[in-house]
C-alpha cells in the first residue's frame, strides 16, 4: 500500500557541498533551472480495502541545486538500462556521463551490463568504466551500449554489489518494471541506512508511464510507424479493394497507434487496448471495414499489440521473464479474420499485413527525442548529486520534475478516450464510436 510519506521526494541527508555549477549564469537565463517550483496534482491511490482515494501530491521541479549531498570529486556513479529497447537510451547514457564527469567533475562513472542482471555478479558481466572515448559516439546508434535484460534479481544481492563497488548514485533507465525494481532496491538500501541515491529515468516507446507527458523514444517511434503506415496506404490504394493492416507496439496503452494514425492522416481504423471493439455484427469492425472498402476502394487499419484482447478471453497468455503478460497476436488474428470475412462474402480483396514492431524501437533517436534525452539525463544527475533518492525524472506541464517512484508506479498511463489525441484519431479515421 502506498503511504502518504511515500509521496514525498526522499533525500539522503543535508546537502552540504557547494555545487560547481555556475548559478549566476542560470539566473541570467530566468533562473528556471534551480528555483524549485511545486504544484498540486491529484493522484489515485488504492488503499487497504481497494478504495481509490484522491491525494494531493506536491511535485518538485527538477534542476540543479546550490548545495549537493555528494562531494563530486569523491563520487562514484553507475548507469543501468533495463527492459525493452527504446530510441534514445544511448543519448541518455551520454548525457548522464557528460553532466557527471564534465560539469560536476565526478571521476568514476560505471556502465552496468545487461540491466539488473549486471548487478548480480553470479549471473552478470562486470561493469565497464565509462570514458569519453567510449561514450562520445554512441548517440548516433540505436539500442543501448550497456545492453539490457528482463527478469528479476534479488534486491539484497544488488544492494550488496552496489555497496561492494562503492556506488553512490545509480541511474535506472527503464519502463514501469524497471522503476518498480528501482524502488525495491531503494527500500533495501534504506533499510541498511546506505547513503546511495537511486534515480529513475523513464524509458518507453509505449508512453505509458505516469507523470511523463511524453517519454523519450515515443516521437521517434511515431516517425518510424508513420513510414510503415504510408507504405500500407500506398499498397492498399493501388490494389483492387486493398487493405493495409499495420500492427504496432503498445501493451497496455494505444499511444503509438493513436499518435501514428494522427501523424499519418491516412488511417481508417485505429484499434487500441483502451477501447474493446465488436468484431462481428452490424456496426462491428469487420462490417465497417467492408463498408469502407466498398465505398472508397481501399482502407488502412492500425492495431495496437494490446488491442482486442477481449476476443481471446479464456486463453491463458504466457509471461516473459519479467512477468509481463504476452498478448495473443491480434495482428495475425485480425489478418485471418478479415480474409475469412471477405472470402465468405465472395468480395475480392487484397490484404497487405505489416508488423514493424522492433523496427520502430531499435533505431537511433530523432531530433526531438535527442533533445528530451539530453535534458532528462542532466536532470537525473542534478537530482542524484543533491542526494534525492527513490525518485524518477518526470515531465508535466512543460516542467521536468522529481517524482517519488511509488507515485509513478501507482498507476499506468493510458489513453484518455475523451481527450484531444483520441478526438484527433476519431476525426482522422471517422471510425464508429465503439
Ligand atoms: N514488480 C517488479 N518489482 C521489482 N522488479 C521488477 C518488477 N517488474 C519488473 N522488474 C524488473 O525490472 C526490469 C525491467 O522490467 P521489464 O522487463 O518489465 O521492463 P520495463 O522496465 O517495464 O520496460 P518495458 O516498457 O520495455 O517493458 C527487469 O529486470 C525486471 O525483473
Ligand atoms: O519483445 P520484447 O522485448 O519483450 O518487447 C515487447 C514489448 O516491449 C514494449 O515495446 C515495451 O517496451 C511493449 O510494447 C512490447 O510488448
Amino acid at each position: 500500500m502506498i503511504e502518504q510519506k511515500d509521496l514525498l521526494v526522499s533525500g539522503l541527508g543535508d546537502p552540504v557541498h557547494p555545487s560547481p555549477l555556475c548559478f549566476e549564469s542560470a539566473k541570467r537565463h530566468g533562473g528556471r533551472h534551480f528555483v524549485s517550483e511545486s504544484e498540486r496534482v491529484r493522484l489515485d491511490i488504492t488503499e487497504g480495502g481497494g478504495r481509490a482515494v484522491q491525494t494531493p501530491l506536491t511535485l518538485e521541479e527538477a534542476g540543479p541545486r546550490e548545495r549537493l549531498f555528494f562531494d563530486p570529486r569523491a563520487t562514484t556513479a553507475a548507469i543501468v538500462t533495463c527492459g525493452g529497447l527504446s530510441p534514445g537510451l544511448n543519448n541518455v547514457i551520454r548525457s548522464v556521463f557528460y553532466e557527471l564527469s564534465e560539469n560536476y567533475g565526478v571521476p568514476k562513472v560505471l556502465g552496468i551490463r545487461n540491466g539488473y542482471r549486471g548487478l548480480n555478479p553470479a549471473v552478470g558481466k562486470r561493469p565497464i568504466l565509462l570514458n569519453r572515448e567510449l561514450v562520445e559516439p554512441i548517440d548516433k546508434l540505436g539500442g543501448t551500449a550497456l545492453g539490457s535484460s528482463r527478469g528479476p534479481q534479488d534486491p539484497r544481492v544488488m544492494a550488496d554489489f552496489i555497496e561492494a563497488q562503492a556506488i553512490d548514485i545509480l541511474f535506472c533507465l527503464g519502463g514501469d518494471g524497471t522503476q518498480r525494481g528501482a524502488h525495491d532496491l531503494h527500500k533495501e538500501l534504506q533499510r541498511r541506512e546506505a547513503k546511495v541515491a537511486i534515480v529513475g529515468i523513464p524509458k518507453t516507446i509505449d508512453n505509458d508511464i505516469s507523470f511523463v507527458h511524453q517519454s523519450f523514444g515515443f516521437a521517434t517511434a511515431l516517425d518510424k510507424a508513420h513510414e510503415v503506415i504510408q507504405a500500407a496506404h500506398v499498397e492498399a490504394r493501388d490494389a483492387v479493394n486493398g487493405i493495409g493492416l499495420v500492427k504496432l507496439m503498445g501493451r497496455h496503452a494505444g499511444f503509438i497507434a493513436a499518435g501514428a494514425s494522427v501523424v499519418s492522416q491516412e488511417v481508417n481504423f485505429t484499434l487500441v487496448p483502451e477501447i474493446p471493439f465488436p468484431l462481428e455484427g452490424k456496426g462491428g469492425f469487420l462490417e465497417s471495414l467492408e463498408d469502407r472498402v466498398r465505398r472508397r476502394g481501399h482502407a488502412v487499419v492500425v492495431v495496437a499489440e494490446g488491442a482486442g484482447q477481449h476476443l481471446f478471453e479464456g486463453k491463458a497468455g504466457e509471461r516473459d521473464a519479467s512477468g509481463n503478460l504476452q498478448h495473443e497476436d491480434i495482428g495475425t488474428y485480425l489478418r485471418d479474420r478479415i480474409k475469412a470475412h471477405f472470402a465468405e462474402r465472395e468480395f475480392e480483396m487484397t490484404l497487405k499485413y505489416l508488423d514493424p514492431s522492433y523496427f520502430i524501437r531499435s533505431v537511433p533517436a530523432n531530433g526531438f527525442d535527442r533533445f528530451v534525452c539530453d535534458q532528462m539525463g542532466r536532470h537525473a544527475v542534478h537530482a542524484g548529486m543533491a542526494g534525492k533518492t527513490g525518485v524518477m525524472i518526470g515531465m508535466e506541464h512543460g516542467h521536468y520534475i522529481n517524482v517519488p517512484i511509488p507515485a509513478v508506479v501507482s498507476r499506468t498511463k493510458t489513453l484518455d478516450v475523451g481527450g484531444d489525441l483520441w478526438r484527433g484519431v476519431l476525426q482522422v479515421t471517422r471510425q464508429p464510436r465503439w
